[in-house]
């Protein structure tokens, strides 16, 4: 799909003219769809009008795009995707990109990506933000990479430099904003994001390899679209919401060990496999998700209108 005038010209059709040359894209992870909760001026756009678009169909995601104005003041133009798309869905890495795509004709100079994910770095702990500087992308490496193919767009880069792709600038906005707001230094951190396909999680043993591979967080998603961002110029910040612990510090319980402590009847302390669900990740969402929006909104006041 690379035709956007459809897409762009049914916009036009829905959303008032001062509010579609947003300068600012987001895009909600699992849980945190309601970061555009205050949005001024509030027009959405459902994802089935919209010619490109597919659907969102994992629960936390919701499919439509949310144009208006965020933050103190004025506000600063935004249009914000509450719910994303996945290649687990069954969605082709084109479909997923489309909508970052879109932003950057409609004029989106930076965005701002949230995702929840799963700790590897056994240092954080559940409900850390992390402010994403760097990306381990096992799909990139083998093939699945949301920039292969013929490039229809000749003003974009055919070989695309990942050395600068997390903003420095925005990343230290958060931390500014983190001052300014008095939020506690630990409930922030910096790191990597590993980005896997889902949508099985991971094994003990894959967290570990991921965790040796240099990664502190694993999720399934964002990698795609801050790829196509970095194609079309934009700035990028991501930040990953810690919804569980994939790498559990006392690490595999040997159950030879357990089994001759129980007939030493010496057992004090049997093992037991966590097991992480979707609904443990949501119910973090709603934990953090003011945190997260308020967070969202400082840097917002803070991002100068020619970054
Ligand atoms: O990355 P987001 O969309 O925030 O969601 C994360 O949470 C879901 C798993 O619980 C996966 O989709 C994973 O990627
Ligand atoms: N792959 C992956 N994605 C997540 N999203 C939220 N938690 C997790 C996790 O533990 N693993």
């Amino acid at each position: 799909m690379s035709d956007y005038s459809a897409t762009l010209d049914t916009l036009k059709g829905l959303v008032p003219e001062e509010l579609l040359n947003p300068r600012v894209g987001i895009i909600c992870g699992s849980g945190l769809s309601g970061l555009p909760a205050s949005l001024k001026q509030s027009v959405l756009v459902s994802y089935d009008q919209l010619p490109g678009f597919v659907q969102s169909t994992v629960p936390g995601h919701k499919s439509s795009l949310a144009f208006g104005l965020m933050g103190s003041g004025a506000g600063v133009p935004v249009v914000a995707m509450l719910g994303r798309f996945h290649p687990y869905e069954g969605h082709k890495l084109s479909s997923v990109v489309y909508p970052v795509r879109v932003m950057a004709k409609l004029g989106v100079k930076d965005i701002i990506i949230t995702n929840a994910a799963g700790a590897l770095n056994p240092e954080l702990v559940v409900g850390t933000i992390v402010v994403v500087h760097d990306h381990i992308a096992l799909p990139n490496l083998t093939g699945m990479n949301p920039l292969l193919g013929p490039q229809t767009d000749l003003s974009l880069p055919r070989f695309l430099p990942l050395s600068n792709t997390y903003s420095r600038l925005l990343r230290k906005l958060v931390f500014q904003a983190a001052h300014d707001l008095s939020i506690e230094r630990d409930a922030l951190a910096e790191g990597t994001y590993a980005w896997v396909s889902g949508p099985t999680y991971e094994t003990p043993a894959e967290g570990r390899f991921l965790r040796a591979a240099g990664a502190d967080v694993v999720g399934m998603s964002t990698v795609p679209e801050v790829l196509a961002a970095r194609e079309e110029g934009m700035n990028v910040l991501v930040l990953s919401l810690v919804t569980n612990a994939v790498v559990i510090p006392s690490g595999y319980k040997s159950v030879r060990d357990e089994f001759e402590a129980e007939i030493a009847g010496t057992l004090t302390n049997p093992g037991v496999d966590d097991v992480v669900s979707h609904e443990e990740v949501l119910s973090l969402g709603r934990l953090k998700g003011d945190l997260m929006k308020s967070l969202v909104e400082k840097v917002l006041e803070f991002i100068p209108s020619d970054a």
